[in-house]
């Protein structure tokens, strides 16, 4: 643990220490002027990767984001005479409050609409900028004085310091953040926002706090920008900024702390870099031996396509002819951002902190610190009294898409403690009616109650508040969460720290409460041994236990299975009908979608036959198979097979 902390942290800390020392031995005012540059890109482009990497959409909006923060400095400075403490308070305030207004209907769009949201209010905002003149004061700039710090003016060297210290304090924030239920949910959501709403965690929500963060830290940097530089023109804050902050965040690695700041120190470096030939060709050349390395061995161990091995080459090998060709290489600034974008996106999709970080990982193996004990079972899925009392009630439910009645006149009633079984022919409505009642398809018309309490219609989230957990037909995980995190994200009444402390790093407590509790639910359904195996890399059968343990920790009173045996081996079979009987045994409802008949006549009490979207015949598994119109609707496909156990309980 200590050895790991000195490690992960180290690092963080020798960086840090290292760049505090650098003003008191180089005293050049350039060398300072990048620095500080970097500190105030390293804030820009931690809020930029949150939405880039973290939720996985193209911001085109940050560098407005950057501008209204300055601007706002720059107006609170010199219309409203603001002291600099405030100042540095307002402008992420400003920006937070726009970037939630901006989130709240562009998030509601995917991909490239998103993007051309965001585009469309980065324009919006510099054409503000440049027009509202006895505001901003225009093309012709404005000019601003660094207020003095508590009484004290800001030399460069103070001012570099004070920029350091809040990228400090802004990376060791974001730190708290993404370790704890929010950056979770973050990467959830990324995997699958179904699955996410679902677990009763809003997905949108969690996008809009995210964009507003994201922005928040755009202004804060864009505050220090106008303090930086004393000077402000509405051309700064424009779309080429925007791409150079992507090429940053895109080069440096998505989702890492560390590539935003490499990433940064390429911003910074990138005017230098352009306007000095010999730095040029050597950075090039540097970048064309990446791309041959990462290249080579990428085509060695087969796990890059020759395509994504060569075409990096040729494009860094391109700015190595031009930085030997081109005059000016300044000139050619578009079309050199756009072949490093080029030969990143296509060779180093995860960046170089990502490519570097598979090095280092393996230089400094190292333990990760041990797991809680598993809480008590009792604690984290407390036994219900399974009265029998009528729980979930339909009334004439309709789900038609278009003509397709996919659902057409639905009524039945699951009781307290029951596995309630639906069976039907392919086509027949099943999974339909489960994603009304669990709030994925709204109904057409008809009644849903949980309790005698009606059930929200048409959103997953709310319905996972209400009770009500499911599991998918098509796995919904979180790939690239372990499972003991796929788990952690499904909790409920575990994370109650508000995001302030939070961010300070003191949720620290709830998070080992929450591993305790997913650990006893991975160990219930078979998977404690693999909790931190990514869920990408577990067998489909473990896949399908984790979906459940995961439904599990929403600690549900009904609890719907959609296939759940769909593509197991015998044995998975056999060991999953035993872990349905055991989570019944607990009390909790089960409504059960099963093809495999021996399944559904072994655990279920109730069985509801549809055909043609409505309830054809209800009754024990046996009455169910005998039925007539059932043996009718099979005909043509698998028809019912006898049972071979007896069912596991009566209704309760
Ligand atoms: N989103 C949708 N848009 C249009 N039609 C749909 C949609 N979802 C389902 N349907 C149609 O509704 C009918 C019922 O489908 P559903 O998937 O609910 O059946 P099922 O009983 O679950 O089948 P299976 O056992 O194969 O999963 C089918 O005719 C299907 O094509």
């Amino acid at each position: 643990m200590l050895r790991r902390l000195l490690l992960v942290r180290g690092a963080e800390v020798v960086l840090f220490a290292l760049l505090a020392a650098v003003p008191l031995a180089v005293h050049n005012p350039y060398a300072l002027g990048l620095l500080t540059l970097l500190a105030i890109y390293g804030i820009l482009l931690i809020g930029l990767d949150v939405t880039v990497g973290y939720l996985g959409q193209v911001n085109l909006a940050h560098a407005a984001f950057l501008g209204l923060g300055a601007y706002t400095a720059g107006i609170a400075v010199t219309k409203l005479g603001l002291g600099l403490v405030p100042v540095l308070l307002l402008a992420p305030t400003v920006a937070f409050v726009i970037g939630a207004l901006l989130a709240l209907p562009s998030l509601r769009l995917e991909g490239p609409q998103f993007a051309l949201a965001t585009l469309s209010f980065l324009a919006l905002t510099t054409t503000a900028l440049n027009e509202l003149e006895w505001l901003t004061a225009g093309a012709q700039g404005l000019s601003l004085d660094r207020p003095p710090l508590l009484g004290h003016d800001l030399s460069p060297r103070d001012f570099y310091w004070l920029c350091m210290v809040l990228l400090a304090a802004v990376w060791w924030a974001m730190r708290n953040l993404l370790s704890s239920q929010w950056g979770r949910a973050f990467e959830a959501l990324r995997d699958s926002p179904i699955a996410t709403d679902a677990m009763g965690v809003g997905t949108y929500r969690h996008k809009v706090a995210a964009f507003a963060f994201g922005s928040g830290l755009g202004g804060l940097a864009g505050a220090l920008y106008a303090f930086n530089f004393e000077y402000l023109q509405p051309q700064s804050f424009v779309y080429e900024l925007t791409i150079t902050l992507l090429l940053g965040v895109v080069l440096g690695g998505r989702k890492s702390l560390w590539g935003a700041f490499v990433g940064a120190t390429l911003v910074a470096l990138l005017p230098n870099l352009l306007s000095n030939r010999v730095l040029f060709q050597v950075f090039s050349g540097l970048g064309l031996a990446v791309a041959l390395v990462a290249g080579g061995r990428g085509l060695a161990r087969r796990t890059l396509r020759p395509f994504q091995a060569i075409a990096p080459a040729v494009a860094t090998g391109a700015l190595v002819v031009g930085g030997m060709v081109v005059e000016n290489t300044e000139d050619w600034r578009k079309a050199i951002f756009a072949l490093m974008l080029f030969a990143v996106v296509v060779g180093l999709p995860e960046g170089l902190m990502g490519f570097a970080g598979k090095f280092l990982a393996r230089l400094f193996r190292v333990a990760p610190p041990p797991l809680p004990a598993p809480a008590p079972l009792d604690h984290v899925l407390p036994p219900r009294t399974a009265d029998g009392a009528a729980i979930l009630e339909l009334r004439d439910l309709k789900r038609h898409f278009g003509g397709v009645k996919a659902v057409d006149g639905v009524s039945l009633t699951v009781r307290a403690g029951a596995v309630h079984g639906l069976i039907g022919p392919n086509g027949s409505g099943k999974s339909t009616l489960v994603n009304v009642v669990s709030g994925l398809y709204t109904p057409s018309s008809g009644e849903m109650t949980l309790r005698g309490r009606p059930l929200p219609a048409g959103s997953l989230f709310q319905t996972a508040r209400t009770g009500v957990a499911r599991t998918f037909q098509n796995l919904q995980l979180f790939v690239g969460l372990t499972a003991l995190e796929n788990v952690m994200v499904a909790l409920q009444g575990v994370y109650r720290a508000p995001l302030p402390l939070v961010l300070l790093g003191l949720g620290r407590a709830e998070e080992r409460r929450a591993q305790a509790d997913a650990l006893a639910l991975l160990d219930f359904v078979g998977l404690a041994d693999q909790a931190r195996t990514p869920a990408r890399d577990l067998t489909y059968g473990a896949q399908r236990f984790l979906e459940i343990a995961r439904a599990l920790a929403r600690r549900p009173e009904v609890l719907i299975l959609d296939e759940p045996a769909a593509g197991l081996a015998h044995p998975d079979v056999v060991k999953q009908v035993e872990l349905i009987r055991r989570i019944h045994q607990r009390g909790i409802t089960v409504v059960l979608i099963e093809h495999h008949m021996d399944v559904v006549t072994s655990l279920c009490s109730t069985v509801t036959a549809l055909d043609g979207g409505r309830p054809i015949a209800e009754g024990t598994p046996d009455e169910v198979k005998r039925n007539p119109r059932v043996v009718e609707a099979y005909l043509g496909n698998v028809a019912p097979e006898p049972a071979p156990q007896p069912a596991a309980g009566a209704p309760a």
